[in-house]
């Protein structure tokens, strides 16, 4: 049946020259999905014909204007239902469905009237004959003229839709006839000599592989990843969330929860029976906290009740990570996931690290509502627009830990720490344009969906606007494609960003002279010809013993010039392996693999050409990260080495194109890190 559907197809294009698949297939009285596979397929062959997509806008009868085909237009039922003698109002209404809106119609257009003179109002014809012209028109839409289909949809009988189709033309080897063209080049073929007329298929080489029966990872543990790779590359160090079980000490009143507070009660946590306690505790600093709930300090006058230690005691499943949080800031770690101390932080720099954050993942439509947590003050919610939803949805808490809960662990006064705990799921419904939170966790998610679903690489610069998310959505429904999750996920994915207008980059970065970060010297070779970079660097004063082969480093790039896109400024200083980045604000990067990170996505930005990493694709890129991580632990961890390939391998890494772990391995040879390990 397709096979004679394209021939068809081939003839009436050869008569005609050019056609629409909807006019086809009026013509063919063929279902119009048809005819576009039948299309499909005539347009894999190489230059057959021309394919155009374009959109028709075509009006339908509602079911009411359906309704009014059948039985007359409400008005007319109305009027043929009035007999020559009258009919009371009340039960003329009631004679038919859409009696209501007839009655007053009729009474507009003056077929019938109203005589209120006796005990109920009675309606009478007004004219001897009418005619139906509603009815006529919907009959035959053809011949109506636009203001007056206009006006049937006001009155919901008639609705515009728009059909997407397509047109077609000839196409340079246009013919009406398709030779089948040889896939395989067989023996039969060359024995009998038949090879020599056979045309052949040409390779597809942008054809996708066939997927492999291998499991897939959920968005949810991709976008987990990515999460983990921002903060990391924002500076970050992991803290472990692995006890699941924790006490209450720790969990509600090292962060200031006073005992009585309602979610410390049995049906909002789940209390552990065996081990019901936990016995060790730091004590004092359990007691600064035992004064702080009871009797107040550092100025605050705490609230004032009998603080017990049983209380404290019960174990439970651990009801958020921000009691880690706590156990880390008790050690004084300078930085931990969700949280930082530092002298002298405010409010800006929660606000300005979350935004941060969340342009790296694309998403730039943030909100702070003000929120209550026992632990902060001021707290925040934090808001992301959701194109899809149309609204502001909560991706996280965050917040300014309160003195009564920071000062107990003797951290100095003019230490403050902002903190925050996000939703993972959220930002990946954002990222997924999805609606439900069904379709990601719980028994309905669909496996093919965790199959098919791109990589994750959350949009770095720009997203949808609201406009274009809009029209697609609505394109979508008045096309009445089917649309289940993987459409949606092409759509958000296949959506390209648009460039972000480069910012010049003044970038610090301090560095063991033990360890020269003697990659950024190959990065600012390769990356010269598209950006304007330049280098200095100092010796800091606690540096005793500055090695001579160190004098000139760099010195091929120093330049007056202030006007460049990138400045690095290198600061010589004894800091151990890991160098450290400093960003504009208060932002640092810890490490050489994050930094080369963070310094390639930045290029990638503005040229797509120099040094590919992201814009190679999904899988391209995630064999980049899983290098950098290997440098990362080799470099760090002595029972580890790079695997023998990565260094021994004659041309660049990763295949023809130089890429930021060549230039790592270059160095890395130059300053011998591999034989320290
Ligand atoms: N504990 C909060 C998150 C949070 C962390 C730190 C500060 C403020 C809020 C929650 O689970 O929602």
């Amino acid at each position: 049946m397709a096979k004679l559907l394209t021939d068809r197809i081939l003839e009436h294009l050869g008569a005609r020259g050019e056609t629409n698949l909807l006019d086809l297939a009026d013509e063919f009285q063929e279902d119009h999905q048809k005819i576009v596979g039948a299309a499909k397929s005539l347009e894999t062959v190489d230059g057959l014909i021309v394919v155009k997509p374009i959109s028709k806008k075509k009006w339908e009868l509602t079911d009411e204007g359906r309704h009014i085909i059948e039985h007359g237009s409400h008005e007319a039922v109305v009027y043929n239902a009035v007999p020559d003698e009258g009919i009371p109002q009340a039960k003329l209404v009631k004679s038919s469905p859409y009696a209501k809106v007839g009655f007053s119609k009729a009474m507009v257009t003056g077929w019938i009237e109203l005589d209120k003179s006796g005990d109920v109002p009675i309606v009478r014809k007004k004219v001897p004959s009418i005619v139906d012209v509603v009815q006529t028109h919907l009959k035959n839409l053809s011949s109506v003229p636009e203001n007056i289909k206009a006006e049937y949809k006001k009155r919901k009988l008639l609705q515009e839709v728009v059909i997407k189709s397509m047109r077609l033309e000839k196409g340079p080897n246009f013919s009406t006839k398709i030779e089948k063209l040889e896939a395989d080049l067989t023996s039969d073929l060359l024995v009998n000599g038949t090879w020599k007329d056979k045309k052949f298929k040409p390779y597809n080489f942008e054809a996708l592989g066939a997927p492999l029966p291998i499991g897939h990872l959920h968005p949810l543990l991709k976008v987990r990843h990515e999460f983990r790779k921002i903060f990391l590359e924002m500076g970050f160090t992991e803290m472990e969330t692995n006890n699941y079980v924790e006490n209450s000490f720790w969990n509600f009143d090292a962060l200031f929860q006073p005992q009585q507070h309602p979610a410390r009660d049995a049906h909002d946590t789940f209390f552990i029976s065996e081990p019901r306690i936990s016995t060790k505790f730091p004590m004092e600093y359990l007691e600064r906290v035992k004064t702080v709930h009871s009797k107040g300090a550092y100025g605050s006058q705490g609230y004032r009740y009998d603080w017990k230690l049983e209380e404290a005691q019960k174990n439970l499943l651990r009801t958020h990570t921000t009691s880690n949080s706590a156990r880390m800031l008790y050690k004084l770690m300078e930085k931990v996931e969700g949280v930082i101390a530092d002298y002298n932080l405010t409010l800006g720099n929660l606000i300005g690290t979350l935004y941060e954050f969340f342009s790296k993942l694309g998403i730039t439509q943030l909100q702070f509502k003000p929120a209550y947590n026992p632990y902060t003050e001021p707290s925040m919610e934090i808001f992301c627009f959701h194109n899809g939803l149309e609204k502001w949805i909560e991706i996280g808490n965050s917040g300014m830990f309160r003195p009564e809960m920071i000062l107990p662990m003797n951290l100095p006064p003019d230490v403050n720490v902002i903190a925050w705990g996000l939703s993972l799921e959220r930002p990946t419904m954002i990222k997924y344009g999805l609606n439900n939170i069904r379709d990601l966790v719980g028994p309905k998610v669909d496996m093919e969906m965790v199959h098919n679903n791109p990589l994750c690489r959350l949009e770095k610069t720009s997203r949808m606007t609201r406009l274009q998310w809009k029209t697609r959505q609505h394109e979508e429904k008045s096309v009445k494609t089917q649309s289940n999750q993987e459409t949606k996920i092409k759509q958000v994915a296949e959506h390209p960003s648009e460039k972000p207008k480069f910012v010049r980059q003044q970038l610090v970065i301090f560095c063991d002279p033990q360890y020269p970060i003697s990659f950024i010297l190959s990065f600012i070779r390769v990356v010269a010809p598209y950006f304007r970079v330049s280098l200095s660097t100092h010796v800091h004063s606690t540096v005793t013993n500055f090695p001579k082969k160190l004098a000139g480093f760099g010195s091929l790039y120093f330049s007056k010039g202030a006007n460049v896109d990138i400045s690095f400024t290198v600061i010589w200083k004894p800091i151990g392996l890991d160098p450290i980045m400093v960003l504009p604000g208060m932002h640092r990067i810890l490490g050489m693999v994050n930094i080369a990170r963070y310094l390639n996505r930045l290029v990638e930005q503005v040229d797509t050409n120099v040094l590919k990493y992201e814009t190679n694709g999904p899988l391209y890129a995630s064999k980049i990260d899983f290098y950098l991580d290997k440098i990362h632990y080799a470099l760090h961890d002595s029972d580890r080495v790079l695997p023998m390939h990565m260094y021994k391998t004659s041309c660049y890494i990763m295949g023809k194109d130089i890429s930021i772990i060549d230039l790592i391995l270059e160095n890395i040879d130059k300053c011998q890190i591999r034989e320290k390990m």
